[in-house]
């Protein structure tokens, strides 16, 4: 299976972060970091009356080859350009394409909070997440234990980072909810076992959810009806990466599928 593939390949690169990676160094550099931009917070002040997180993705496991003209800087321009809140930056290499230089380019060039679109098992990939100057990152509830989950949170929070954790059926929402600790929880459409999608999880889930979480919708949206279906069923963010990408004009793609910048945004 897709999902016990990628938790194994990520083992193998964990087992070489701990040649790299010295966490007693990695705190004391981050420790002169400049502070990190307010992922979450971006989303609840936002542009527009529903949130965006805009993906740069070249490729992923159930589509192949996304974006074969792939220009990870143009591409974070054009989001900035049109207003996007937040940008995700896939930085898994041998699914999805992606790159931590990537996200280091991105991170010279834009201004937007950028998420590191990983998949995290490991603590020193939260420091080398930091290090290549991530602003949040994802913790994904259906490869990780409760304890990870919650330690994960609490060390990602202590050193400035954001946390989007994913969700994507019932029981990983009420061991997130249980814990406690998440304010960010974001709704995976896509299962990542099967690929198979359907928005209708975003409403099962979001209603589930206690008032003053900020939700975020994620994946398989591609139309203002997809986007009107989960701002309905009541997410205060989306999160897309494949539609914009097979846009030829990134920036033009965003402001159709999303209206434009509008100054009320989230009090519309
Ligand atoms: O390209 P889409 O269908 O718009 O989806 C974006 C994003 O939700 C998706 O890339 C994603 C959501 N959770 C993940 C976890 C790992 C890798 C990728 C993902």
């Amino acid at each position: 299976m897709f999902l016990d593939r990628i938790v194994a390949t990520k083992h193998e690169e964990v087992q070489e972060l701990k040649q790299t990676l010295h966490i007693g160094q990695a705190e004391r550099t981050i420790a002169d970091l400049a502070p990190c931009r307010g992922f979450e917070q971006a989303l609840i002040g936002r542009n527009r009356p529903v949130g965006l997180i805009a993906e740069v993705k070249k490729a992923s496991p159930s589509k192949g080859l996304i974006r074969p003209d792939f220009h990870p800087v143009s591409l974070a321009q054009a989001y900035e350009q049109a207003g996007t809140d937040c940008i995700s930056v896939l930085t898994d290499t041998d699914y999805f394409q992606g790159s931590n230089e990537y996200l280091k380019q991105i991170r010279e060039h834009v201004n937007a909070p950028l998420l590191r679109k990983d998949f995290t098992i490991d603590e020193r990939q939260i420091y080398e997440a930091r290090l290549i100057g991530a602003d949040a990152i994802l913790l994904i509830a259906a490869i990780l234990t409760k304890i990870q989950l919650s330690t994960f949170y609490t060390l990602a929070r202590d050193l400035g980072l954001d946390v989007l954790v994913e969700v994507h059926n019932r029981p990983e929402l009420e061991t997130v909810l249980d814990i406690g600790k998440a304010s960010l929880i974001g709704v995976n459409n896509r299962d990542l076992k099967t690929f198979v999608t359907d928005l209708k999880v975003t409403e099962e889930l979001i209603a589930l959810m206690p008032k003053g979480i900020v939700a975020v919708s994620e994946s398989a949206i591609a139309s203002t009806d997809d986007v009107a279906f989960v701002r309905e069923a009541g997410a205060q963010a989306v999160l897309i990466g494949e539609h914009f990408m097979r846009q030829a004009n990134v920036q033009d793609a965003v402001n159709e599928l999303l209206g434009p910048v509008s100054k009320e945004g989230a009090t519309r």
